[in-house]
């Protein structure tokens, strides 16, 4: 080898962290035939992470550590590694790969945990394998894979619409201070919309759902510009929060216990059944989170700040 020649450095190992999410806000339209909803959502990235560790192996293979990883699947239903499949068909690339997720984001807790797995998968295998996809075709595989991989992989604060996939970043300033309530009882996203249908069936005409224009969220997007907490924690929503209560009575309860503790807004984290509380500062979303801790409304609580960035390359080797 001269010293002019390029020398490949391939790595052994590469370790991404991915964050969860909050939707600042979320509107259902109505179910279409493919059995999805339209979605109008304002997605912020947390700091609340999983972290993957992809090594390079003969076989695909998983394993999970972190709270609540006994219930995470480690067969070919684990998200990562349906990932790891789905890039390696893409790419043409025969590799195996030996993950290992740490998780930190609530499992099935609409906090986008297992979507962020995908997403760290993906982007860990891409390097391992040094595959030469652009970002965009790692985002349509992310697409693939789940309605919010996308968000998780880009991180920051985004509008969201399709199914949640079609992305417009948002600006804004300033950081928010959240405290989670957590489930160790989990909510299926899926049968979550099936009762938000079924709500809707039984409703009056006057009150079918119609999506709002992205100018009908001014207020919510307003706050993020100013970065103004007190207006942000007012205009939260989530269509999705009547069903989750609908199918877990008792997340009235961290509702309540957040409001009464003085949260500038609270709300249904996606899917449920995590408790997504916003305080007004780092200190009083520390005040919120033991508030819930001292109600007992919650098996486990976490504080964040967001918005954060996406999921990333953390170390190479
Ligand atoms: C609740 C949210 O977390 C809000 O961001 C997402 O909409 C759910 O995202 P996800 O878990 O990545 O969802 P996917 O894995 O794509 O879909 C799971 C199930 O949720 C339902 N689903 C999901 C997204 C969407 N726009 N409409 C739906 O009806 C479908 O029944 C689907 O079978
Ligand atoms: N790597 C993974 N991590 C977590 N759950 C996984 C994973 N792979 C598959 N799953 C399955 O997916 C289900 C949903 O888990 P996940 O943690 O993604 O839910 P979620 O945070 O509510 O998702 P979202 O907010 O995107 O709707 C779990 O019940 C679990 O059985």
């Amino acid at each position: 080898m001269t010293l002019s020649s390029v020398e490949v450095v391939t790595s052994r190992e590469v370790r991404v962290r991915a964050p969860g999410k909050v939707n600042l806000s979320l509107h259902v339209g109505p179910v279409q035939p493919d059995g999805y909803h339209p979605l109008m959502t304002v997605f912020q990235a947390v700091s609340v992470f999983e972290e993957v560790v992809a090594r390079a192996s003969d076989e695909r293979v998983v394993t999970v550590s972190g709270p609540q990883s006994d219930l995470v699947p480690t067969d070919s239903s684990n998200l990562a590694l349906r990932a790891v499949e789905l890039l390696a068909r893409a790419s043409g690339v025969d590799e195996g790969v030996r993950l290992h997720i740490d998780k930190g984001v609530p499992v099935a807790g609409g906090m986008a945990g297992g979507s962020a797995d995908a997403a760290a998968a993906l982007l860990a295998c891409d390097a391992l394998w040094q595959t030469g996809l652009s970002r965009a075709d790692l985002v349509d595989l992310a697409a693939e894979l789940g309605s919010d991989v996308p968000f998780v992989l880009q991180g920051h604060t985004a509008v969201g619409q399709g199914r949640g996939h079609v992305l417009t970043p948002v600006l804004g300033r300033g950081e928010f201070h959240w405290a989670f309530a957590v489930q160790d009882r989990g909510l299926s996203a899926g049968a979550v919309y099936g009762a938000l249908d079924e709500l809707r069936a039984g409703a009056p005409d006057d009150e079918l759902a119609v999506l709002p224009d992205l100018d009908d969220d001014v207020p919510l997007l307003q706050a993020l510009r100013a970065g103004d907490p007190r207006a942000l924690g007012a205009a939260l929503h989530n269509d999705l929060q009547p069903a989750a209560l609908e199918l877990d009575p008792g997340l009235a309860q961290p509702l309540a216990v957040a409001q009464d503790a003085g949260a500038l807004g609270v709300v249904v984290s996606g899917s449920g059944p995590t408790v997504a509380a916003l305080g007004r500062s780092r200190q009083h979303a520390l005040v919120l989170a033991a508030a819930f801790t001292a109600a007992g409304v919650a098996d486990r609580v976490l504080t964040a700040t967001g918005p954060v960035a996406g999921a990333r390359v953390v170390a190479t080797d």
